[in-house]
């Protein structure tokens, strides 16, 4: 056979081998043709990862606010689709819940509070209705969330005596570092009955107390009832250090806002008067307080991002979003719309008050806790916590930022969270030590 007869076969075998992929991929397109978010331009293999400025939070609203409420991101090989308003968030949240109750997978980096927790991670399914019944049933009601309060309480007045003697001793403290130990204490104590310890060593330790049997009910730990219940010692809710860090960002906008700090004040010294510390069963009597800690979740979210997994092909916002699809709902930006709050970037607890109408039937763009049956079985549980710690630290404290600084609660650092980029170094001036015989 002439070798250009054989050359001419080869051509024709590869040219037809190449039409009909062609003609399958089209074919495939036009199945799945559908209305689909739109996207900015991308890169090959890098996706959208060169149009992310400093914070995810603020580079996602930048691309929404040219591409649109609902967009496509690609982050390297994973895509996205990315919720910005309130319109879509609802419709995920609430009318079509159960399509989207599951979640992805946050990834390698260090996405979210609650990053290596099973239960809050878990798809949608046998063990997350397990654990949430367990959550709803056994530790978060009655006794327990009773001790969960009692624990808050002595972690406060453990900080509060601390903050007395560097104050005696007129040291400054770093209120950041000083607010995020007492957080992670107070969840770890919950969790496995102990005072948590920095100390890394401690770990095989904390291995053995979640295997220990407790006789008496009312003193199991969260961590008891998890493993009597469901032998996975993985299912406890780990909070990591840099992430909670936002939970207490109140202090740092109340020394920036010496007006907004003294009307606080004022009501809890209405309230509780001056010869007591103030309780968790003070704050329904303390509106403003209550003002104060919604509006720093709103500024300051621990989660600026809520994660959902679509079950099912479904229709959002006029848009098609597959089965499969990996959702981010961006509350941070939603909590700072314009449209939704007036000068969304300033801290204004007052927005929060009485007959305010900001928030009437709007309550999608306020979403610190998530919503739906992915939403935080922990939120009345941490409010109380916030509470109680912002009323003691305004209550028996003035506050004199070192060397006049400000406390800059814009600096987002560059990571997922939003969280400070740097410690608060302050000094603590007693005003009232509640403890003074
Ligand atoms: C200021 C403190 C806290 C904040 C801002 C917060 C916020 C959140 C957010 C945004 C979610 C995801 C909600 C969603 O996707 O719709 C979540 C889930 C969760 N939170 Fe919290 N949380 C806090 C404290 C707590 C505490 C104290 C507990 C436990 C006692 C807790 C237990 C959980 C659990 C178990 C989930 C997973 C729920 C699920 O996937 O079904 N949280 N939290």
């Amino acid at each position: 056979m002439a070798p250009t007869l054989v050359l001419t076969d080869f051509l024709l075998l590869i040219i037809s081998t190449l039409l009909l992929v062609l003609l399958v991929k089209s074919l495939r397109n036009s199945k799945s043709k559908g209305k689909y978010p739109p996207s900015a331009p991308a890169l090959p293999i890098i996706g959208h990862i060169h149009l992310l400025k400093s914070g995810l939070p603020t580079s996602f609203a930048t691309l929404a606010r040219k591409y649109g409420p609902l967009m496509q991101i690609r982050l390297g090989a994973a895509k996205f689709v990315v919720v910005s308003d309130a319109k879509s968030a609802q419709e995920i949240l609430r009318t079509f819940d159960t399509d989207f109750a599951s979640k992805f997978q946050p990834g390698p980096t260090n996405y979210h509070i609650y990053e290596d927790s099973s239960f809050a991670n878990a798809p949608y399914g046998a063990y997350w209705k397990f654990m949430k019944k367990l959550f709803m049933t056994k530790l978060l009601t009655g006794s327990q969330l009773q001790r969960f309060t009692n624990i808050g309480e002595q972690e406060t007045i453990k900080l509060i005596k601390s903050l007395l003697n560097r104050s005696k001793a007129g040291e400054p403290c770093d209120l950041t570092a000083e607010l995020t130990e007492v957080t992670h204490s107070t969840i770890y104590k919950m969790a496995i009955g102990r005072r948590y310890s920095n100390n890394p060593s401690q770990a095989a330790e904390i291995r053995k107390i979640i295997t220990y049997n407790c006789e008496n009910d009312d003193e199991k730990d969260v961590m008891d009832i998890l493993l009597e219940t469901y032998k996975d010692a993985d299912a406890e809710v780990k909070l990591t250090r840099d992430q909670i860090k936002n939970f207490f960002m109140a202090m740092e906008e109340l020394i920036n806002h010496p007006n907004i700090f003294k009307i606080l004040r004022e009501e809890i010294d209405s309230i509780v008067g001056n010869n007591r510390l103030i309780k968790e069963s003070d704050v329904p009597k303390l509106p403003y307080l209550q003002a104060v800690a919604k509006e720093i979740l709103r500024l300051h979210p621990p989660s600026p991002f809520l994660r959902r997994l679509s079950n099912k092909d479904s229709k959002i916002n006029g848009f098609d979003i597959q089965k499969g699809t990996r959702v981010f709902i961006n509350v941070y930006m939603l909590m700072r719309d314009p449209n939704c709050y007036k000068e969304p970037e300033k801290f204004m607890p007052e927005r929060f008050l009485g007959n305010c109408t900001e928030m009437k039937g709007r309550d999608f763009h306020y979403l610190p806790f998530g919503r739906g049956r992915r939403g935080c079985p922990g939120a009345s549980l941490a409010k109380s916590l916030l509470h109680a710690t912002i009323g003691a630290l305004v209550q028996c404290f003035d506050w004199k930022v070192k060397d006049g600084e400000k406390a800059d609660t814009e600096a987002t650092g560059t990571g997922y969270s939003g969280a400070f980029a740097s410690p608060l170094p302050c000094y603590p001036i007693t005003r009232f030590d509640p403890f003074q015989e």
